[in-house]
């Protein structure tokens, strides 16, 4: 399996997703330059954190105009997995690949520290390898990760099952009904706030991430690989 991360200028968690694919899940990973015109290779696209055209306007408000997010689209409609992370979920909502959007943290504060999450949703390509109502730690860092959705938005999300995670204990953005990570309709576009890529390795803290990406290989496999 082939996996493309997507890379914009000012993206800062890029080579933390790389690694986690390359040498954490084993499969094959390329950095894709923001004006890239094809993700026909890929078998599945990653949009990572940091602060694309530095969160000018807001964030992931000009990233969306990349070149490569044409074909990001393209990958989306094709039924491909897209994960975007942090910065990742701020470009799918300005895509409008997901719905609603991100406001600045409650508390107007950039936010670092790792946070407990629940799996709100076990049945996605993103989380089969998770027990529904597991509670997993996993990293946030950001200061836009205040989630927003109006109300006849919100009851879609709920009738679909598209709210994929929620912030376990407290709420640390104010996002609404603690929301942390939401799917597309169709499933296969996830946007979360919080890093699984960081959260790999028990040395560094946790590896609750890694069920995510072991979960996107097992989904490809079970589609593409004959006795898999
Ligand atoms: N780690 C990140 O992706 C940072 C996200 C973002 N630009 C913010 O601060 O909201």
């Amino acid at each position: 399996m082939k996996f493309a991360v997507i890379v914009f200028p000012g993206s800062n968690c890029d080579i933390d997703m790389y690694h986690a694919i390359k040498d954490e899940i084993g499969e094959e990973v390329d950095y894709v330059w923001h004006d890239a015109d094809n993700l026909e290779n890929y078998d599945a696209i990653l949009l990572p954190g940091g602060f694309s055209y530095g969160d000018y306007l807001r964030s992931g408000a000009i990233a969306r105009f990349s070149n490569v997010m044409k074909e990001v689209v393209k990958a989306a409609e094709q039924g491909k997995p897209v994960l975007g992370v942090c910065n990742g979920f701020q470009v799918l909502l300005e895509t409008g690949l997901l719905p609603g959007a991100m406001r600045r943290n409650d508390s107007l504060k950039f936010i670092c520290k790792t946070v407990p999450l629940t799996v709100e949703n076990n049945e996605t390509m993103f989380t089969n390898g998770y027990e529904k109502n597991d509670v997993i730690q996993i990293p946030i860092a950001h200061g836009e990760g205040n989630y927003f959705c109006d109300e006849e938005t919100m009851i879609t999300l709920k009738e679909n099952n598209q709210i994929v995670f929620t912030y376990t204990d407290e709420n640390p953005n104010g996002s609404v009904e603690n929301i942390a990570g939401i799917t597309n309709e169709a499933g296969n576009v996830l946007g979360m706030m919080p890093h699984p890529e960081r959260a790999m390795d028990t040395l560094l803290g946790s590896e609750d991430g890694k069920k995510l990406f072991q979960s996107i290989v097992k989904h490809w496999r079970e589609k593409h690989v004959v006795n898999a």
